[in-house]
């Protein structure tokens, strides 16, 4: 099929080909019910079901083409629209792919603080970023700073030990390759998170909300529960203040006049306390559903 003339009239969606983004963003198109196959070896995919095309790319080079309005949505890091320093939408966090790009020196060497760093070199994949950093630090503009940025485009934990850098400028997320490679950080260039970003010249606004509706109810899915239970009537205010709801609680009448059915969405994590707390004030028939989808 020739893909490129059945791009025209849909909306282009940049999605992360590979890498640690790429699984939750296959998890949050399928929950957004955004539906394709994706061929063998083919970057592109069109949906079944929408006027969307996904076009599978490197996390790094998505904000350029949504920058570029050639796509008019895309899923990557802030660390790479920053990076990119392109003028495009943050839509939505997507509360996945968190970590912070961090200065990191040897663990035992002569560097404690990034100021002794002044004049060395830095070895990362976002130079920009670690550019910036440093222009700063320095007080001067990156045209004029003394450190050298070097770049690599992986396994930038290695650059220490190999000679290659003084120090490296890397994502951190649980701190393992950090701790591997015998390095520790000494600041924080920039926390991040992946994003929903959107082109400032996208021209179909109706399928974007669309899409960012759908999104927001997976996100609102995987946070919160439903929670069903019967109250005594007269304990409904301290009940309420346990289960208010995201925008309010439904409460039915039960054939007892003395007695409630209360239905609230709660956040998955404080539910344990919340239903000790229910029982406490005791309410009765207390159950908790998880959410498949929803829209919020
Ligand atoms: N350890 C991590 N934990 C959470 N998010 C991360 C981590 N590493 C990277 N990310 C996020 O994922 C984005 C893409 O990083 P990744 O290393 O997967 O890129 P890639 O170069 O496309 O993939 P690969 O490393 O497989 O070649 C980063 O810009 C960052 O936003
Ligand atoms: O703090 P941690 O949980 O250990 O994660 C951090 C590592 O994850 C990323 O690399 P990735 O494994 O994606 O491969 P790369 O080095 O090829 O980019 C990042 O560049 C670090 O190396």
């Amino acid at each position: 099929m020739d893909l490129v003339n059945h791009l025209s009239d849909r909306l282009l969606f940049a999605v992360p080909k590979k890498g640690r983004l790429y699984e939750k963003c296959l998890s949050l198109l399928q929950g957004s019910d955004i539906q394709f196959r994706r061929s063998n070896r083919l970057d592109i995919s069109l949906c079944t079901n929408l006027p969307i095309a996904l076009i599978f790319l490197p996390a790094a080079d998505i904000p350029t083409f949504v920058g570029e309005g050639r796509c008019a949505l895309g899923i990557t890091g802030v660390d790479q629209v920053e990076e990119s320093g392109v003028d495009v939408e943050l839509g939505m966090d997507l509360l996945f792919g968190r970590c912070k790009l961090q200065i990191q020196v040897p663990e035992n060497g002569k560097f404690k603080e990034p100021k002794e760093l002044i004049g060395k070199t830095i070895v990362t994949s976002f130079v920009n970023l670690t550019k910036k950093y440093f222009a700063e630090l320095e007080g001067v503009s990156v045209q004029d700073m003394k450190t050298k940025v070097k770049f690599v485009g992986g396994s930038v934990e290695a650059s220490c030990a190999l000679g290659v850098g003084d120090a490296i400028a890397d994502l951190v997320e649980s701190g393992e390759t950090m701790r591997a490679a015998g390095l520790c950080a000494i600041d924080t260039v920039i926390d991040t998170s992946a994003h929903l970003i959107v082109s400032k010249d996208q021209t179909n606004s109706e399928l974007v909300e669309l899409i960012k509706s759908r999104i927001e109810g997976v996100l609102a899915a995987q946070k919160y529960v439903l929670c069903n239970y019967n109250a005594p009537r007269s304990n409904l205010p301290g009940l309420l203040q346990l289960t208010p709801g995201r925008r309010a609680a439904t409460v039915s009448p039960l054939e007892d006049d003395d007695w409630v059915a209360v239905s609230a969405m709660v956040e998955k994590k404080n539910i344990a306390n919340i239903m000790d707390g229910l029982k406490n004030q005791n309410a009765s028939d207390i159950l908790t559903f998880e959410i498949a989808n929803c829209r919020v």
